[in-house]
């Protein structure tokens, strides 16, 4: 299988006196994967993914996508590989830009893939559609809509232009379980459909043995604990696993 993503020994260190939050961490996002992140709280998941993401750079290490450092997306020679590259944040305030149209917002990823704007404007009707989100959403801006609205409207911005990666952090925690159902079945059938390869961090783990393929625990900054989701379900190795597990049962 195509490897997509590379972190290659990362550490990040977020004070001076604490350990590192990640300890020369290395792992491996193939093409179709789904990599679920589990770790109690504090053990650094959104620190990983913003990480990956290449919104904050490492003190050690490198992160690549696609074979490309992730701190090289900004460019303009790399836009068609930035839009391959999304992120959901817990806080969809961060991602959408209050002074644009929803229908702005999501036009931006497809701009370098789709020419012609009334293909685009079909594309992004699609997903919203897909996402339950009002038909004229697209003329209004962030403030209008509620704070599961415009979750699902980041969310939407996030796949409306078919990425190969997206990193999503508790992208859907805070979703109405029917909601959360719809958005699932929505990655899963662009996963089928174009091998979407998924960095899924959630604290739910039904919804982690549902979506993830391959299962990564994080403690004290290392990877201790990185299986087949079914397998670390079912005969977890590490104590902090089986904490997890407990918690949760
Ligand atoms: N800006 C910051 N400055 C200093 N320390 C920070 C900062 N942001 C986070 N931390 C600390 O870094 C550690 C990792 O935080 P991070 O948010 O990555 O963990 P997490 O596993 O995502 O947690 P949660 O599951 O609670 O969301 C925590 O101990 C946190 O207190």
């Amino acid at each position: 299988m195509t490897t997509l993503l590379t972190a290659q020994d990362i550490s990040v260190s977020l004070s001076r006196t604490a350990p590192p939050v990640l300890a020369e961490l290395t792992l491996e996002v193939a093409q179709g994967e789904t990599l679920a992140v589990l770790g109690a709280s504090g053990t650094g998941k959104t620190t990983l993914a913003r990480t990956l993401a290449g919104l904050r750079h490492p003190d050690t290490g490198r992160v690549t996508f696609r074979g490309v450092d992730v701190r090289h997306l900004g460019a303009r020679t790399h836009r068609a590989l930035r839009c391959d590259l999304q992120m959901i944040f817990q806080d969809p305030y961060s991602s959408l830009d209050p002074r644009q149209t929803i229908g702005q917002a999501l036009a931006e990823p497809l701009l370098a893939r789709i020419q012609d704007s009334a293909s685009r404007t079909l594309r992004i009707e699609s997903i919203l559609h897909a996402l339950a989100l009002p038909a004229d959403t697209q003329a209004r801006r962030p403030h209008e809509f509620s704070g599961g609205q415009r979750q699902r409207i980041a969310i939407a911005r996030a796949l409306v232009g078919e990425p190969a990666l997206v990193i999503a952090d508790e992208a859907v925690s805070a979703l109405d379980a029917s909601v959360q159902a719809r958005v699932l079945n929505i990655l899963l059938e662009q996963q089928r459909r174009t091998g979407l390869a998924l960095v899924f961090i959630s604290h739910d783990m039904a919804v982690v043995r549902h979506m993830a393929h391959r299962v990564i625990v994080l403690d004290k900054g290392h990877i201790v604990e990185d299986g087949p989701t079914e397998k670390v379900f079912t005969a977890p190795q590490a104590v902090a696993t089986r904490r997890l597990l407990q918690a949760a049962a």
